[in-house]
């Protein structure tokens, strides 16, 4: 984008700045570190009088100086787009995909359509000073990055947008140049194309076509193999974007997904095989919005093209299965989170604290020594009553540990008992886990929850109160506090003892599972210390270096029963 002198007033923490910079693009790297780094020198002067020059951004009216180092900016993408009910395309796929990217997205909306799975049904345009009113609003305050463009229903759209860009121009335009849409439905008419070639193309830094629209800007030409693409991707350089992308999605006979990208000295064919789904709504909005993404992170084109398309790929090998609306086009999942779920399969449900009540976790070295598999452990457990499972396979290779696990978490589900995987987060998300169980010195609990977003159930082994109220600080769902007793199956695990557990117990917010050397005999002792968030007892070996893990879970459970605490 051109660059401009720039003169603004700056709130911040309900302070008044003063601007001036060179370029537009220079005030908006004035927190920016990163990109500061790449641009020329911003001068910003308090009213009336220069006080720096370089990176040194800010000076408070009469008082303190702030420099650059003190924040750091996010990037920001600006999308132009219209609107799509179904949300499978549009502002709401471009919101979704700098979301899933990890940068700020803000919306200048350019039309409302009413669309859904199977196609467009009706569309109205928001009026010109409308749209010209929007996109100030956003430019001249929230330091923006880059802007997207999607759905320029108007002429006079497309020159508003033109002309506010020149008076607020931005560090990079990416424009996909939207003219109909997956179902076929025309988008933008013709009468748009002239001033698409003569005004919005020369300002951008990218232009996304796919094959109809590339035919469209190029006068109809006839695109059907690569080597067409490439001459369109030259031929549409030449009206002055300093890249094309020509997106091959349509391109008869071809087993590969191949876009080219062309930056006017070389063409990069970027291929991958083609994910069969009927889940494409909004594929083209979402790669330029990612491109965008990237742009405004600071990534040269060629990186940001690469890693936009492999983002959009994931996503739709990820939802090639949702089931969303009726029609021939759904849409995907940019967040990888959307999940099916059948009437026969439990869902997960929230933690209950109950569930701590006989608390099975395995061992991989009892398993082999007793020839079982995990999954038949498992099983085990549960028919004799176990009402939590974790899997704490210290020996297991990662590749058959992710297997075993997703094979008991079938299990787990169809008994609505919860499965949860020791240490291993990774293990934990791969699976679909309902949770982990991580100790002192394993993966803090709050980068745990981080990952594992906030329905998950989170352990943490403590065995003083200070641990339990980091836990509890740490966002975790129990604790686990032991050893209760002298253990084999935890090498040099302290003993905290019957005293040691009401310590910790009485001090936890949250609710507790005593762990170390239970078994059935010892197992109401443990409950009879009778503090009211001792909810159970976890126990290996009593259940798992036993030749009958069913008939140990059984006694173990009757045991637990009889003692009459816990189980409410
Ligand atoms: C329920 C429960 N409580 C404590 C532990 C021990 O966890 P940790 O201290 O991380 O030790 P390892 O199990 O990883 O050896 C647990 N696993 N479960
Ligand atoms: C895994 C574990 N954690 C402990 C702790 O004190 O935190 S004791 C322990 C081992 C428990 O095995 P068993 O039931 O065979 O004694
Ligand atoms: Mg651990």
């Amino acid at each position: 984008m051109a660059s401009a002198t720039f003169l603004s007033t700056l709130s911040l923490a309900n302070k008044n700045y003063l601007l001036l910079t060179p370029t537009h693009a220079c005030a908006k790297g004035y927190t920016n570190n990163f990109r500061v780094s790449n641009l020329p020198s911003i001068v910003v002067r308090k009213e009336g009088s220069v006080r720096s020059q370089g990176f040194v951004a800010m000076q408070e009216k009469g008082g303190s100086t702030l420099s650059d180092d003190s924040r750091t900016k996010t990037p920001h993408v600006l999308t132009v787009a219209g609107s799509d009910s179904g949300a499978g395309a549009g502002i709401q796929a471009d919101l979704k995909a700098c979301a899933a990217r990890g940068v700020y997205c803000s919306t200048v909306i350019t039309a409302l359509t009413a669309q859904n799975t199977i196609g467009v049904q009706g569309a109205s345009n928001v009026p010109e000073d409308f749209v010209a009113q929007q996109l100030k609003s956003v430019l001249s305050d929230m330091q923006v990055d880059v802007v997207k463009t999607g759905m320029l229903p108007s002429v006079g759209i497309v020159k508003t947008l033109c002309r506010t860009l020149r008076e607020y121009p931005v560090h990079a335009l990416v424009v996909d140049p939207v003219m109909v849409s997956t179902s076929g439905d025309v988008l933008a008419g013709p009468s748009i194309l002239s001033t698409f070639r003569e005004e919005l193309l020369p300002m951008a830094d990218i232009i996304t076509p796919n094959l109809k629209e590339a035919s469209a800007l190029l006068n109809g030409m006839q695109l059907e193999t690569v080597d067409d693409m490439r001459s369109a991707a030259r031929l549409l350089h030449n009206m002055g974007p300093k890249n094309v992308l020509v997106k091959g999605g349509d391109l008869p006979d071809s087993l590969d997904a191949v876009d080219i990208l062309y930056n006017g000295h070389n063409f990069y064919e970027l291929r991958s095989p083609r994910i069969r789904t009927r889940n494409t709504h909004g594929t083209g909005c979402s790669l330029a919005s990612s491109i965008a993404a990237e742009v405004a992170k600071g990534y040269p084109m060629l990186s940001a093209v690469k890693v936009a398309k492999r983002f959009v790929e994931t996503a739709l090998d990820y939802s090639k299965e949702i089931v969303i609306g009726n029609g021939p086009q759904g849409p995907f999942d940019h967040l990888l989170r959307l999940k099916s779920h059948s009437q026969d399969c439990h869902r997960q449900q929230p933690f209950d604290p109950s569930d701590l009540f006989l608390y099975a976790v395995t061992d991989s070295r009892m398993n082999k020594r007793w020839g079982r598999s995990i999954v038949d452990a498992v099983k085990a457990a549960i028919d004799g009553g176990a009402t939590i499972i974790q899997l704490r396979e210290k020996d297991a290779e990662t590749k058959d540990f992710l297997e075993s696990a997703k094979a008991c978490l079938r299990i787990c589900r169809l008994h609505g008992v919860p499965l949860l995987i020791n240490d291993r987060v990774d293990v934990a998300i791969a699976c679909d886990a309902d949770g982990v169980h991580v100790g002192q010195s394993d993966m803090p609990a709050c980068v745990a929850r981080t990952l594992l977003g906030p329905e998950k159930i989170i352990g943490v082994s403590c065995k003083t109160p200070e641990q339990a109220e980091q836990a509890w600080v740490d966002g975790a769902d129990y604790i686990g506090c032991g050893g209760v007793y002298p253990t084999n199956t935890k090498e040099n695990n302290i003993t905290v003892g019957l005293n040691g557990l009401k310590t910790v117990c009485m001090a936890s917010k949250l609710p507790v599972v005593a762990i170390g050397g239970i078994g059935v005999s010892n197992a109401r002792a443990v409950m009879e210390i009778r503090t009211p968030n001792l909810k159970g007892v976890a126990v290996v070996s009593a259940l798992f270096d036993r030749e009958c893990v069913q008939t140990e879970t059984r006694k173990l459970h009757e045991v637990l029963l009889g003692s009459n605490i816990g189980s409410t």
